[in-house]
């Protein structure tokens, strides 16, 4: 069974379609990556998949644990990075911080770990963003675009750490915007007009 397949999703908000039958299945060590221009419907798209938002219609069915990264950081200002950390310990029940804090450092915010998340920087809110939706190392990875406010050499760090998980068989979904990233991707799709489009996107690249 593969980790993530979807199943004629839709989604309208006010009666206008986002969503209009979306329909895909991701691999094991796979990076998959969808692109759109802004309003297209990534961001709805994610948070259905990651059950944030009920969809109108459709079926979503995942084997195995999943990691959630929104566009919409949320944390709480008062808690330090470490109490942020040791809180989804608890939720995600894991033994320990290992992995947290490895991805801590490679990320390059390790001496940020005592301060509140309020006086962190966007940057480095968006680095303790991604942490939480990794630290508990899940099959599936659903991020939107994970990278915002990093500056080049923590993008860079970004997309080993990515390379990495599909590596070690992992199934990453990342929302994307396509100038840097088109070739980083085992797959690659545009949402335009509610509907997954892999033609375009092939276009784009080829210059066909
Ligand atoms: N809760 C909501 N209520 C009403 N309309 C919404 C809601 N959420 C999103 N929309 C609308 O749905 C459309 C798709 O929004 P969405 O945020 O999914 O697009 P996006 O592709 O992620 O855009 P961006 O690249 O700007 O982040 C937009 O027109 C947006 O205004």
């Amino acid at each position: 069974m593969n980790p993530l397949r979807v199943v004629d999703l839709h989604k309208a908000f006010r009666g206008r379609p986002v969503l209009s039958g979306i329909e895909f299945e991701l691999q094991p060590g796979e990076l998959f990556g969808i692109i759109g221009e802004n309003g297209a419907g990534k961001s709805t798209l994610l948070r259905i998949l990651a059950g944030e938002l009920p969809a109108d219609r459709g079926d979503i069915i995942y084997a195995g644990t999943l990691g959630y990264c929104p566009q919409n950081i949320v944390l709480n200002d008062d808690l330090t990075v470490e109490q942020h950390l040791r809180f989804f310990q608890r939720a995600y029940r894991l033994p320990g911080l290992l992995h947290a804090h490895e991805l801590v450092e490679r990320l390059g915010f390790d001496q940020h770990r005592g301060t509140r998340a309020g006086l962190l920087s966007g940057g480095t809110r968006q680095k303790l963003n991604l942490t939480i939706a990794l630290m508990h190392d899940p099959d599936i990875v659903l991020m939107d675009e994970p990278y915002q406010g990093f500056d080049w050499d923590n993008y860079l760090n970004f997309w080993d750490i990515a390379g990495e998980l599909r590596d070690r068989g992992r199934t990453v979904l990342i929302i994307s915007h396509i100038a840097h990233d088109i070739e980083r991707f085992d797959r690659l799709r545009r949402l335009r007009d509610g509907q997954l489009d892999e033609s375009a996107v092939i276009e784009e690249v080829t210059g066909a």
